[in-house]
């Protein structure tokens, strides 16, 4: 019996809990051993009040079932959940080396080999989510974990969708937004393409691009596209180029994910194992 025979029913008396890792509206997350076999898990705890309260049953469930279905190196896993009268639980895949956004803001900004390295994860991790029809609509650092050897995980579905169609939930904090989520205006796949092109931004400069002192204002230069480039840190003219060809205001002009994969900056920059030696 395995945490990966999702068959298994699982109980809170099969875990060992630890420290906590983070916490969220919902619910925290801790740090967990499966008893009987030594593995070490991250076990997400959300109370069924918050979830009844928020009417949120149908975005967990969706969570859940996205999620575990889900098998890719840049994508966390989801084990298999169990409840109890007042919890619910989901067994995930710990993430050792913890959020890249804690390693963001410690170094400030990353290398242009580090940047180019999770953007390549990133993009390959969502082309196979697009594959599977889930577009996960929330990508921003807070959500981007690393394992012990430095290699990025997409967490946290809850935003995430299974569609075939047009979209037209807001969702997301709104400096990732994309113009068309912005107007909330039906939307898909290429969301993720233009937060893409926010995530390099931010690793490249330590900030994404349209912050501003209000929300009104990231709104503003968000739907003019009003994007500059700081003389410093002194950035290459082709990751500027990448950037530019991803936040296009018109989602079917920005660069797909396998051109973003054969760009001149990824190609000379990321490295193929998905892990940037230091
Ligand atoms: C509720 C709630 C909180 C969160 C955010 N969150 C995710 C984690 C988390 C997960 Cl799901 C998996 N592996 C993790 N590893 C860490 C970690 C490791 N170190 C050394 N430091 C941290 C932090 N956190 C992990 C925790 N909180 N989502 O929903």
């Amino acid at each position: 019996q395995s945490l990966r025979s999702s068959k298994r029913q699982w109980s809170i008396s099969d875990f060992d809990i630890g420290k906590p890792l983070g916490k969220g509206k919902f619910g925290r997350v801790y740090l967990a051993r499966e008893i009987k076999s030594n593995y070490i898990i991250a076990l997400k705890v959300i109370f069924k009040e918050q979830i009844e309260k928020y009417r949120l049953h149908h975005q967990l469930r969706r969570e859940m079932e996205i999620q575990t279905g889900l098998r890719h190196p840049n994508v966390l896993r989801l084990y298999g959940w169990f409840h109890d009268a007042e919890r619910i639980f989901l067994i995930l895949e710990y993430a050792h080396g913890g959020e890249l956004y804690r390693q963001l803001r410690k170094l400030g900004h990353l290398s242009e080999r580090q940047a180019a390295t999770y953007i390549a994860s990133l993009t390959q991790a969502l082309a196979y989510c697009h594959e599977k029809d889930v577009i996960h609509r929330d990508i921003k650092p807070e959500n981007l974990l690393l394992d012990h050897e430095g290699r990025l995980k997409i967490a946290d579905f809850g935003w995430s969708v299974q569609s075939r169609s047009k979209r037209h939930t807001m969702c997301g904090t709104l400096d990732y937004l994309a113009p068309e989520m912005v107007e909330n205006k039906a939307h898909d796949y290429a969301v993720d393409n233009w937060t893409l092109g926010v995530l390099c931004y931010e690793f490249l400069y330590g900030v994404p691009p349209f912050e501003a002192e209000s929300q009104k204002d990231t709104f503003r230069r968000i739907m003019k596209v009003d994007l500059s480039f700081p003389s410093t840190p002194d950035v290459s003219a082709e990751a500027k180029n990448l950037i530019t060809r991803l936040l296009v205001k018109d989602s079917s002009k920005r660069l797909s994910l396998p051109k973003i994969l054969e760009h001149p900056w990824i190609v000379k920059n990321a490295d193929p194992m998905g892990i940037c030696p230091k």
